[in-house]
């Protein structure tokens, strides 16, 4: 399986309504490897994760940080859909099924997608500062990442947005009945999403907050309401 992950291409993508150039590279996780150890003139990326329950606001939060303090937003989940979507993929079906059944797919997948977004806007923007949204959520996650990339950024702090389950919930349904097209929000999709945040990502937020880098914020207020606490945690 790994020698089959390290041949994954990824799509990248970042859309032009954000205030972004979309790229699209094909990349192989080999050649990734390659310009990684060519890439010592880049610098150090800086990485805030973001985390949070499903529908907790945090894509919503992302795009106004964007705006206002210049970051590149990568979202694991659109990374993950989007190479779902690549014609091509050995991995559509893969993904498309922990993603249906709200299970979390497997690090080498997700890691070699953000490190090839990662570097590739770093060499085309010059953008060295990064939104890991939805990312590391699970042991797996966090073992990958520490093993292939927590060498390679500065992790400056985790923002956690908290957020009680119906009211996340009501928002997914929302969002699917105003045209997500996203095959998890759906109510049967939407349980299981909530039992690997509890089982899966909540241990993850534990051992940050152990860490001291867990800044909290109430993300139960009006999305502008939610963002006058997140500025805060980027005005220096
Ligand atoms: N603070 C908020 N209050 C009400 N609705 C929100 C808020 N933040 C986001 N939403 C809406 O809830 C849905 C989920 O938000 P999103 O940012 O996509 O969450 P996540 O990325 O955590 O899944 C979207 O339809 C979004 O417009
Ligand atoms: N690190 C990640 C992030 C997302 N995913 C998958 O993508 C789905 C959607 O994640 P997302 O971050 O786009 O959306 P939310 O669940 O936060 O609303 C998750 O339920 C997982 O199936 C993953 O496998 N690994």
């Amino acid at each position: 399986m790994l020698d089959n992950l390290l041949r994954l291409s990824s799509v990248i993508g970042r859309f032009a309504q954000k205030g972004q150039v979309r790229i699209l590279s094909k990349l192989s996780v080999e050649n990734s490897a390659k310009s990684c150890r060519g890439k010592m003139s880049l610098p150090k990326p800086n990485i805030v994760f973001v985390l949070g329950a499903p529908g907790s606001g945090k894509g919503t939060q992302c795009e106004k940080i964007v705006k206002n303090f210049g970051y590149v937003h990568l979202s694991a989940g659109d990374l993950l859909r989007e190479e779902r979507s690549r014609e091509g993929s050995e991995y559509g079906e893969l993904i498309e099924n922990y993603i249906r059944n709200g299970k979390i797919v497997p690090v080498d997948v997700t890691c070699a997608l953000l490190e090839n977004a990662m570097t590739q806007n770093m060499k085309v923007s010059g953008k060295d500062s990064f939104l890991i949204d939805g990312f590391p959520r699970n042991q797996d996650n966090l073992d990958g990442w520490q093993r292939r990339m927590s060498e390679k950024v500065n992790l400056k702090f985790v923002i956690v947005f908290n957020c009680p389950e119906d009211a996340c919930v009501e928002r997914c349904i929302n969002r699917g009945k105003s045209g997500s097209n996203r095959s998890d929000d759906n109510i049967e999709s939407l349980k299981k999403r909530f039992d690997t945040f509890i089982n899966d990502s909540l241990p993850i937020i534990n051992h940050y907050k152990e860490q001291n880098l867990v800044r909290e914020v109430d993300a139960t207020k009006n999305p502008d309401e939610v963002f006058e606490d997140v500025k805060v945690l980027f005005a220096d």
